[in-house]
């Protein structure tokens, strides 16, 4: 049986309406379902990401909700849209939860909508200046320190990914769109992708944003799908520019770069263990024998804030 919401705890909210935070400059406001919290609507959270009339952010992660193992989270894209999950929203998610308070362990479940997800919080190797921050828990909280999130088992099954056709693997599959034709191999992380390998000359954010909205909305994915474009670097490092269902062009996504690796190494372009560069920074994806995905890297918080009175009423409760 869930547990009843949360009481409006000031010593876990701190007080704070909302807290930002930012993975490689793919940035999320966290915010907590406690009492008098606005409610997540298409409009509210339109309004929210807005980055001239809001806070602005890529997207909202709506947390934490009771479960009775873990904590519960729905994630939104700026355009108000609910999604699955957020590779890059979970590793935010798992270091708001130590930040605030709502945890001390350094693993624990987050359930999202794709099922429950492992979040670990890695210390980050000793330096001079901070020699005990890999002792457990050592890491301070803001610095940046690598959060590891489980992503789950990928498949390329046309089903999953909520293609139209024949069931089938979604390998080199040809995509009509902006008067050619594209080769691309689709993942299903939990939530859908479209991974195009191209020339490196290709992969870039002029082409994704050009591209991005036509294949994002493209007629073989009623239910949209988030686009990247991949460069093989190596056989242990790929590039990528991601266009997001819902969110558009992003500095970086952490279910893109998995995608990308399990693209990759699918085609038989690279081996289990990738660092996938994007502009906003690098993420490290691993994939396992059984076929799970790990994905890690830095995450940093940003701001932490109260609606202005006049915001607020503006936001439906
Ligand atoms: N930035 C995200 C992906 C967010 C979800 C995506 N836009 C969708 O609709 O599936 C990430 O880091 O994974």
């Amino acid at each position: 049986m869930p547990h009843p919401l949360p009481p409006p705890r000031h010593d876990l909210a701190d007080g704070h309406d909302f807290v930002k935070y930012e993975a490689l400059g793919n940035d999320y406001l966290v915010i907590a379902p406690v009492a008098g919290q606005v409610a997540p609507t298409p409009e509210n959270i339109r309004l929210i990401c807005d980055r001239h009339y809001g806070p602005g952010a890529d997207g909202v992660l709506y947390g934490p909700l009771p479960e009775e193992h873990g904590f519960g989270l729905r994630t939104f894209n700026s355009d108000g849209t609910e999604c699955e999950k957020s590779g890059n929203g979970l590793r935010i998610f798992g270091r708001y939860l130590r930040d605030h308070g709502w945890t001390g362990e350094p693993e624990f479940t987050v359930r999202t909508l794709a099922g429950p997800v492992t979040v670990q919080l890695v210390d980050p190797a000793p330096t001079p200046d901070a020699p005990n921050a890999a002792s457990p828990g050592g890491g301070h909280p803001g610095d940046g320190a690598p959060v590891r999130v489980s992503m789950g088992r990928a498949s390329l099954d046309s089903e999953l990914i909520g293609a139209t056709g024949p069931r089938r693997e979604m390998l080199r599959e040809t995509l009509p769109a902006a008067a050619r034709e594209w080769t691309a191999t689709c993942v299903f992380l939990g939530n859908p992708h479209c991974v195009l390998p191209l020339d490196g000359t290709e992969v870039t954010e002029e082409l994704a944003r050009r591209l991005g909205p036509e294949l994002a909305g493209h007629a073989r994915f009623p239910g949209r799908i988030n686009v990247q474009l991949m460069e093989v670097r190596a056989a242990d490092r790929i590039r990528i520019e991601a266009y997001e269902r819902g969110a558009g062009y992003t500095l970086a996504s952490g279910s893109s770069a998995c995608a990308a690796a399990v693209a990759a190494h699918a085609l038989g372009l690279t081996g289990p263990e990738v660092t996938v560069e994007m502009p906003g920074g690098h993420l490290d994806v691993g994939l396992s024998d059984a076929g799970e995905v790990t994905l890690t890297g830095p995450v940093r918080p940003v701001v932490a804030g109260r609606w202005a009175p006049a915001f607020r009423r503006r936001l439906a409760s």
